[in-house]
């Protein structure tokens, strides 16, 4: 599948490639007819220990020279310190702006590699190997990369494409459940914002996704990426539609910094999309059953329904700071019904606070 995205910066055309090992990782990289004496591949200290060698040997193989940046694994890392680092890294290394740099890992690796990649001699070019679920169904697609900055996700960042994302879906097999399941946070809101055939059918496979089941998964990866580059292409730098994509996310980013990134980002997405679904079916948007239904989802793809530890006026002022507001309105994703989000500036803090409260561990709790 290929996605192009013509008018962002850098390059805006690249195949996306399902393949089920790294056999086939030079032969595409050769189709890029890159110029390149150096690939620098950054990954995590958890990928690393398991795939760094294997990518790096298939790339020396070529007789091509291969560096390696690896940094601390977890949120934590995704910061402009981390992409300093790379910027030292490859200085003292002498890449110039024909080498490359490989982004092996989840959405963490992808985002800082591919900040470092947009920024580093005013942009070079970078290849993603998404190794999670959330990285290959969401983040490798789509151009956006950045670190969070004190804390605020995202804050600082570049719209910048990957010149190929190859995924090799068996790298899964090595995903913890917990890790698994945050994916999942991504997968159904990728299917409630643009796709009830997917969420339905999502939903019918529960079962089998539960139980990683090879074809089952490879297709709900293909679709999800079906609908994102949809979305992307239609819209690269969201000067509107893409914001669609957020579903969950304006409550889940502000959960995801209040809990010091204890929870994963699609365990927040999940608890933001509940809350998104509690506003629809207040507004009259989603039947009872359907907000229930949203909810009850993530119990079954081993997601989060409630979260303590928060003071719900937080959820306020954190996402006042969202990337969303514009003339000092959030702009919030709602759900017109399953498959259909819209773009919506009319939330009121009561409404959040009331939807909020639906997820509140700490007052369910106390009932
Ligand atoms: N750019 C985008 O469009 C976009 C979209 C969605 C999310 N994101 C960002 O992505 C990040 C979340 O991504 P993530 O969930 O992949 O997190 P992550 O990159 O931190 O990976 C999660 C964990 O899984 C481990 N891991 C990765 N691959 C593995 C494998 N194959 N086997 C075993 N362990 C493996 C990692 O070491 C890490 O501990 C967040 O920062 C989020 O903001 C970006
Ligand atoms: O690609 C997009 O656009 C998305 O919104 C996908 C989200 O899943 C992702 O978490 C993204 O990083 C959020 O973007 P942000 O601009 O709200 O930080
Ligand atoms: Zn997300």
């Amino acid at each position: 599948m290929t996605v192009q995205t013509n008018h962002i910066k850098g390059n805006g055309r690249y195949d996306i490639v399902w393949e089920d090992s790294f056999s086939e990782l030079m032969g595409q990289i050769k189709k890029l007819h890159l110029k390149a004496d150096k690939y620098c591949i950054v990954a995590d200290s958890k990928v690393a220990r398991v795939y760094l060698d294997k990518v790096k040997e298939i790339l020396e193989k070529e007789g091509l020279y291969v560096t390696t940046f690896v940094f601390p694994e977890g949120e934590s890392s995704k910061n402009l310190q981390t992409i300093q680092n790379i910027y030292t890294h490859l200085i003292g290394e002498h890449f110039d702006r024909k080498d490359i740099l490989v982004a092996l890992g989840g959405g963490v690796t992808g985002d800082l590699t591919g900040y470092a990649a947009a920024t580093y001699l005013r942009g070079i070019d970078f290849i993603s190997i998404p190794t999670t679920l959330l990285a290959q169904v969401d983040s490798s697609i789509g151009g956006k990369t950045g670190v969070d900055f004190e804390q605020y996700k995202n804050m600082v960042g570049a719209f910048y494409n990957p010149r190929l994302v190859y995924m090799n879906l068996s790298t899964l097999n090595t995903l913890s459940n917990r890790q698994f399941a945050c994916g999942m946070g991504e997968v159904l809101k990728t299917g409630l914002l643009g796709d009830d055939d997917l969420y339905i059918w999502t939903i019918n496979h529960m079962y089998e996704i539960e139980e990683r089941d090879h074809e089952v998964v490879q297709e709900l990866i293909r679709r999800c990426c079906e609908i994102k580059k949809h979305v992307v292409e239609q819209d690269p730098e969201e000067e509107g539609m893409r914001a669609v994509l957020n579903l969950g996310h304006t409550i889940g980013h502000a959960i995801e910094k209040l809990k010091d990134f204890d929870l994963t980002h699609g365990e927040c997405v999940a608890l933001g999309t509940v809350c998104a679904a509690e506003i629809s079916h207040k507004r009259g948007y989603l039947s009872t059953e359907e907000f229930y239904e949203i909810r009850d989802m993530n119990v079954g793809f081993n997601l989060p329904i409630t979260v303590d530890g928060i003071n719900p006026n937080d959820i306020l002022e954190v996402s006042r700071k969202d990337k969303k507001v514009e003339h000092g309105l959030r702009r919030f994703i709602l759900l017109k019904s399953i498959g259909n989000a819209v773009i919506d500036d009319t939330v009121t803090d009561e409404e959040m606070l009331e939807a909020f409260e639906f997820i509140n561990g700490d007052r369910i709790d106390a009932e």
